[in-house]
């Protein structure tokens, strides 16, 4: 079903990307990857080592410019854009190792995110000015770390500094948010807690996520759509359950064999 907005056109997809490709050397990383990202469905990406899954994500937020193909962020083409511009536009990033400053509190990473969204200068030398503290201290209500809000980063246990992370990134009021394994270096008792806490946070802030992952139980879990990366492109597009028992991906990404 099209997506209407209430002129009664067809509304276009949250993030599309058209025909992208890009080489390293004589790996080719995008293949002709031409991908829709709906509105309000968590999209994981799945596949084999060096598949493309990152350099997607990279061009997505900008980081790396496809040697040809566009980006589109509901309908502008975004291609051309700096990162610090597609942040502005709604487009947010996590990496698999947190981008935090360890030595400060968890309220004053959030509130170095909201200065930087305000463009404030200096925000460290400034961080008694920042106004923003009452919506941080919400933003880490909704992933769950009040109770840790003074504690410097260094202290916390791995769940809590992505968890911490994820809550910088929606300081900076995202619509998308592009991640990369976000429970990766998480004890493995604690990762469904921790993907449990991560998205009903995004869902509260109104943040459709795509996010890269090698674990296939969080992926059938936590995931509305898989998307499954093979050799630079798009291989196969469906739900958990219809990708996570397709024969290829078991023998392809999960790597068991095929009776
Ligand atoms: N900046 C770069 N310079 C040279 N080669 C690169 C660069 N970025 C990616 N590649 C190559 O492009 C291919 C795709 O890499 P990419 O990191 O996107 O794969 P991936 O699917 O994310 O892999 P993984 O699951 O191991 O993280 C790999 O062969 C990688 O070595």
């Amino acid at each position: 079903m099209t997506a209407t907005n209430k002129a009664g056109t067809a509304k276009p997809p949250l993030l599309e990307t058209r025909e992208l490709m890009i080489k390293f050397g004589g790996v080719t990383a995008a293949n002709n990857v031409s991908m829709q990202i709906e509105a309000g469905r968590n999209l994981a990406i799945i596949g084999p080592n060096g598949a493309g899954k990152t350099t997607f994500l990279n061009i997505c937020t900008g980081w790396i410019k496809p040697r040809s193909g566009k980006v589109f962020l509901e309908g502008e083409d975004i291609t051309p854009l700096p990162p610090r511009k597609i942040v502005r536009r709604g487009v947010a990033r996590a990496f698999q190792i947190p981008q935090l400053f360890t030595e400060h509190t968890a309220l004053e990473n959030l509130l170095i995110s909201a200065a930087a969204r305000e463009g404030l200068r200096n925000p460290l030398q400034n961080l008694h000015n920042i106004r923003q503290r009452d919506e941080m201290m919400h933003l880490l209500d909704l992933v769950h770390c009040t109770d840790v809000a003074d504690r410097v980063v260094v202290e916390l246990s791995e769940g809590q500094r992505k968890l911490i992370d994820i809550a910088v990134a929606l300081a900076l009021k995202p619509r998308l948010l592009l991640m990369d394994e976000p429970t990766s270096g998480v004890a493995s008792s604690q990762k469904h807690e921790v993907m449990e806490i991560l998205v009903g946070a995004l869902a509260e802030a109104g943040v459709t996520s795509v996010f890269v992952e090698h674990d296939m139980g969080i992926v059938a879990r936590h995931a509305d759509e898989v998307a499954v990366w093979n050799a630079g492109n798009v291989q196969l597009r469906g739900t958990p359950q219809e990708i996570l028992e397709h024969p290829d991906v078991i023998r392809d990404v999960i790597g068991e064999e095929v009776a």
